[in-house]
């Protein structure tokens, strides 16, 4: 039973109207509002500068409500009933004068305020500077802010900057959505709940780590957006790098938000760089063409809506990546992620060494290792893959390897799996940054990424094309058979 917080919010919500805050964020807090969590008198305003007045508004939010949140969660009463918290603001983010109107929105100047820019990121600073300008802003005020931080290391400074000279870290929420899906803070719980685990995690127990995160989906009427940026700064420089800390750091002392970051840190900060003469065994970037999605025809990324058929952005990335470090010696972390793959597949393998002195049948020495399958989405759970004896009189000591199983769904069958967003407005609301990217983080993980970008602009090569509907381009597999392995398949 969790509790709803007594303190009342007044959330300001730049770019309300966008398709962040439609999709995602007011659907996440009409179930905050379902589940009796916000605060008697909590109110949202909504800010953006379509000409439109708060009933307009609210009846446009009730539609998408009834779009984004499933039939069966949707009570229109009390969509109704949530929707009398927001009201609507006329703003452009970039007028400074106009920004004295959100004082006079705010009755009770002891509400905890927290500013959500929803924006372009190029609007993060503009929007804070002139929050300040305005008064609107305190030294208890939360500010949340989307990624993409930047698009490399020196813009994300910028940002960061911008932000710094009127917030101090501990009010910056910056979202990576990933951690606030329950099954990616459960990797914390496995690990450092479970001793079992823990004595086997490092390089004398796991010969290498495998994280996949397959979008079966395209662009999604997002090119403009999506081809200045690829796969690699939209999915590894954020979701990916931090699923790979969670997995690579070590125990934090305890579960507070600094403890937490600093161990991530340690880990973007051991990250192994990516010379040129490397890329050809450790990188293979790749981009969609025409092929089949749900057993649709769908068109190649060229052919998207919007697109710029010269475009060498890519969908696709597998890599090798590697952490300097004691721990993790020897031990590569192969990563892939990539749009218009088979399936939406979020999942992490952990495989562990062979027992030191193999005694059974030798045709079956391929068997002799244990995998722990972490699945992230969909059907969240996990699996050991552990090895016993094969049963009947004829089998002799022959093996069958077999799982350990924990479907999240069965086993705990009563509970509502939140979306990663209602748990991230709800930890803001809370004030609590664990769930939260600090600065450095996001700076040392530009700063490993851009070295790969780099590389790929240096050698000018295209990225290697790969039909929709398939597991990426041949070299992926080809980069992993390299060194005498093979992308996990449930058999
Ligand atoms: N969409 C997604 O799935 C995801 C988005 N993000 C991040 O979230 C942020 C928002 O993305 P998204 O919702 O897709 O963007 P959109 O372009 O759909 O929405 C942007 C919003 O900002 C408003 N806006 C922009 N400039 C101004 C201005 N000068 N003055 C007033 N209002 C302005 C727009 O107002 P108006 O409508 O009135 O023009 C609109 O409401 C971005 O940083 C994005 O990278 C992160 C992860 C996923
Ligand atoms: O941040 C992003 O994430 C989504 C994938 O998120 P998921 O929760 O559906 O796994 C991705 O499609 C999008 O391009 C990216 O910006």
């Amino acid at each position: 039973m969790v509790n709803k917080i007594n303190t009342r919010c007044d959330l300001m919500l730049f770019g309300a109207l966008g398709d962040l805050a439609q999709r995602k964020l007011f659907p996440a807090l009409y179930q905050l509002e379902r589940a009796n969590l916000l605060a008697d008198g909590s109110r949202v305003l909504a800010i953006a500068r379509t000409e439109a007045d708060t009933e307009t508004v609210r009846q446009q939010l009730f539609d998408k409500l009834k779009q984004h949140v499933k039939p069966e969660e949707f009570d229109a009463e009390l969509a109704k009933s949530f929707l009398k918290r927001v009201d609507y603001q006329i703003l452009d983010f970039n007028e400074p004068d106009a920004f004295g109107v959100l004082n006079e929105w705010r009755d009770d100047a002891n509400n905890e305020l927290i500013v959500y820019m929803a924006t372009p990121p190029s609007m993060y600073g503009v929007i804070a500077r002139n929050l300040r300008s305005a008064s609107c802003c305190t030294e208890k005020t939360r500010v949340v802010v989307e990624k993409p931080i930047g698009h490399d290391l020196e813009s994300s400074k910028v940002i960061n900057d911008e932000l710094g000279e009127v917030y101090n870290e501990n009010q910056l929420f910056r979202i990576d959505h990933y951690l606030g899906k329950e099954t990616v803070q459960n990797l914390i719980a496995l690990r450092f709940a479970n001793n079992l685990f823990a004595s086997q995690w490092d390089q004398n127990h796991i010969s290498h780590v495998e994280i996949t995160v397959a979008e079966s989906v395209g662009i999604e009427g997002r090119w403009g957006y999506f081809d200045k940026a690829g796969q690699i700064r939209d999915m590894i420089q954020n979701h990916l790098l931090q699923l790979l800390c969670l997995i690579a750091m070590d125990p934090p002392s305890d579960l507070s938000a600094d403890s937490i970051r600093d161990e991530k840190v340690k880990v973007l900060k051991a990250l192994k760089q990516i010379t040129p003469d490397m890329m050809d065994s450790y990188v293979v970037r790749g981009q969609y063409t025409a092929g089949t999605s749900n057993g649709k025809p769908v068109p190649g990324y060229l052919e998207e809506e919007g697109a710029n058929k010269g475009s060498a952005t890519e969908t696709f990335v597998a890599l090798k990546a590697e952490i300097d470090n004691w721990r993790w010696s020897g031990v590569p972390f192969y990563i892939r992620t990539g749009k218009r793959l088979p399936e939406k597949l979020s999942q992490i393998i952990i495989h562990f060494k062979p027992a030191p002195h193999y005694i059974f049948d030798p045709d079956q020495k391929h068997l002799a290792n244990n995998k722990l399958i972490i699945r992230l989405q969909p059907d969240e759970g996990m699996a050991l893959k552990i090895l016993t004896k094969d049963q009947g009189l004829d089998k002799g000591m022959r093996l069958r390897q077999g799982p350990l199983e924990l479907t999240f769904s069965e086993t705990f069958a009563t509970d509502r799996i939140p979306d990663a967003y209602e748990r991230l407005l709800w930890e803001v609301m809370k004030g609590n940054q664990y769930l939260f990217v600090r600065r450095d983080e996001v700076e040392f993980a530009w700063r490993w990424v851009d070295q790969v970008i780099q590389n790929w602009k240096d050698s000018g090569e295209p990225p290697k094309r790969y039909a929709a509907g398939t597991w990426g381009p041949v070299a992926s597999i080809a980069m992993i058979t390299r060194d005498g392995r093979s992308w996990y398949e449930d058999v």
